[in-house]
């Protein structure tokens, strides 16, 4: 696996790593759930939904615009078509950086049909123009397209179909506050408890007619990084390793010695994470110490550690990052098995740095 050549961090090729790649896109559409029934875990959301596309089903109308925020790989996709399907809607489905002038909106826009639901994946990334040509169309079903350049241009005003946009992002908070305040539903979508995340891995298995143990769903689920892409993601690679060294049969131990190979620990963290956190405590005490000689330390680029690497570790409570530099948590000392120095010096005799 190679780190360097990142230019998106996020694009990284890890297991690990919650952005889909190609083989998971093509997996991915024959496991998505098709109804809210069958969309596992996000209650609140699910029941807020329910009731949103009830209401519009029942007025015989367009249900409101959705913004879906929340981490990759956590089901924003899949609700956008959820909505389409449980509306009997088209969808159309496009993405914000693939959206640079306003003409390309205007085009999409223009050929939606009554109802249709049009998915727009990371809308923080549309740009300037498209966006505010948005909030005409979102609130009042209109387009202004521009003929012409200069002092002769003129605005030719477009009717559209009423439609539902279904705007995704990860990041809710750079959403110009005009665009957020036009939908009318908005849902943050949290990582998953490692129990639906079970439920997930179990609903997969039974549809890629995999066997498999209770506790082999436990062992993947929880190391899963509370994502549904990556619990999906980690059954395949152990369904793999099952085929190929044992009956095909999932198990706790198959699991285990599976993500053993692939360098994935009991708690979901992968080479890099590890590589990161054993140079923190092992090197430099447990911090603090600044990103760049901690991305030196690790042979990564300081964007790497930065982006890939310490979101993760941070959300776990292993490590903080503090105005004097990165810091492990107790928690870090204790998950790779080291004792921190203070613990030693206090003379409770249990080992030094490098290991009970
Ligand atoms: N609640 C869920 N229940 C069952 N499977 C799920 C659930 N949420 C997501 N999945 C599965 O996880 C995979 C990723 O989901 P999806 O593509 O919808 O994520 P996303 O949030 O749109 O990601 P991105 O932001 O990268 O587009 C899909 O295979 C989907 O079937």
């Amino acid at each position: 696996m190679n780190w360097d050549d990142t230019t998106d961090p996020e694009a990284a090729e890890r297991l690990v790593g919650s952005v889909a790649d190609g083989e998971d896109q093509a997996v991915e559409a024959a496991l998505r759930p098709k109804d809210l029934d069958e969309f596992i875990g996000q209650e609140k959301v699910r029941e807020q939904l329910d009731l949103v596309l009830r209401a519009a089903r029942a007025r015989g109308a367009t249900a409101d615009h959705v913004l879906l925020s929340g981490a990759p790989g956590l089901g924003k996709t899949t609700l956008s078509m959820i909505i389409a399907a449980e509306m009997d809607a088209p969808i159309r489905i496009t993405s914000g950086p693939a959206i640079q002038h306003a003409g390309d909106l205007a085009a999409i826009l223009s050929s939606l049909q009554e109802g249709e639901v049009l998915f727009l994946d990371e809308i923080h990334r549309m740009s300037r123009p498209a966006e505010e040509m948005l909030y005409m169309a979102m609130e009042d079903f209109r387009v202004d397209v521009i003929v012409g350049k200069g002092p002769g241009a003129t605005a030719i005003p477009l009717e559209l179909p009423p439609f539902t946009l279904v705007g995704a992002t990860t990041r809710a908070g750079l959403l110009p506050p005009p665009l957020r305040d036009r939908f009318g539903f908005t849902a943050h979508m949290e990582f998953y408890e490692p129990t639906e995340l079970e439920r997930v891995i179990h609903r997969s298995a039974n549809l890629l007619d995999v066997g498999i143990e209770a506790d082999g769903a436990a062992e993947i689920a929880g190391r899963s990084r509370g994502t549904p892409r990556i619990a999906n993601r980690l059954l395949r690679r152990v369904r793999d390793y099952a085929q190929v060294k044992a009956d095909g049969h999932i198990t706790r131990e198959i699991a285990e010695a599976a993500l053993a190979v692939y360098e994935v620990d009991a708690r979901g963290l992968d080479r890099l994470d590890r590589a990161v956190l054993e140079a923190l405590l092992k090197l430099f005490g447990g911090g603090p110490v600044g990103l760049s000689t901690l991305a030196v330390a690790v042979g990564e680029e300081r964007e790497t550690v930065e982006e890939v690497a310490e979101p993760f570790l941070v959300r776990e409570g292993l490590l903080a990052r503090t105005p004097r530099g990165r810091v492990a948590t107790p928690a870090a000392w204790a998950h790779l098995g080291l004792v921190p120095p203070g613990a030693r010096a206090a003379g409770n005799g249990q080992g030094d740095l490098f290991g009970v």
